[in-house]
């Protein structure tokens, strides 16, 4: 029935984004969603109509203001959270960008969803790492 259908749990795709300043990479701290406290990549779900590359830099200029050119698909993953309130079922793809101005820095347009964004060393990133 309809209930049942509107509950209906169904697979979504998320777009990730690999944004590197020489040996270091753009993160932020999750809040509020999927993932909680956990460090990320810049990302988020894909819109209709949407290619993987239009998304990453939409989702990169919503959540940092930066940007990125150059986007290159990287690769793909296939998962089910377990622990997040309810299962979530997200195909998400890695692209790898880099800066259009290589002097711009981020800002945090999301404080709600983002505790703080940050460049880490790729040697020595933080944890702990959202899954995908
Ligand atoms: C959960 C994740 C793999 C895909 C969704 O990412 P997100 O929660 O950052 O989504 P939005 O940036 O679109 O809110
Ligand atoms: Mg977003
Ligand atoms: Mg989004
Ligand atoms: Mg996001």
């Amino acid at each position: 029935d309809t209930a049942a259908n509107a509950m209906e749990k169904v697979p979504r795709v998320g777009v990730a984004v690999f944004l590197l300043r020489g040996k270091t990479v753009l993160l932020g701290l999750r809040r509020n969603s999927i993932g909680d406290s956990t460090y990320a990549l810049p990302g988020g779900h894909l819109e209709f109509g949407e290619s993987f590359e239009e998304c990453g830099a939409r989702e990169l200029k919503e959540e940092t203001g930066l940007d990125v050119e150059k986007i290159e698909f990287l690769t793909v993953t296939n998962k089910v959270f377990k622990e997040s309130p309810k299962p979530a079922h997200y195909v998400t793809i890695f692209l790898r960008a880099a800066l259009s101005d290589p002097l711009q820095d981020f800002q945090n347009l999301e404080p709600d969803k983002c505790s703080g964004l940050g460049w880490y060393d790729w040697d020595n990133l933080p944890k702990p790492l959202f899954w995908p």
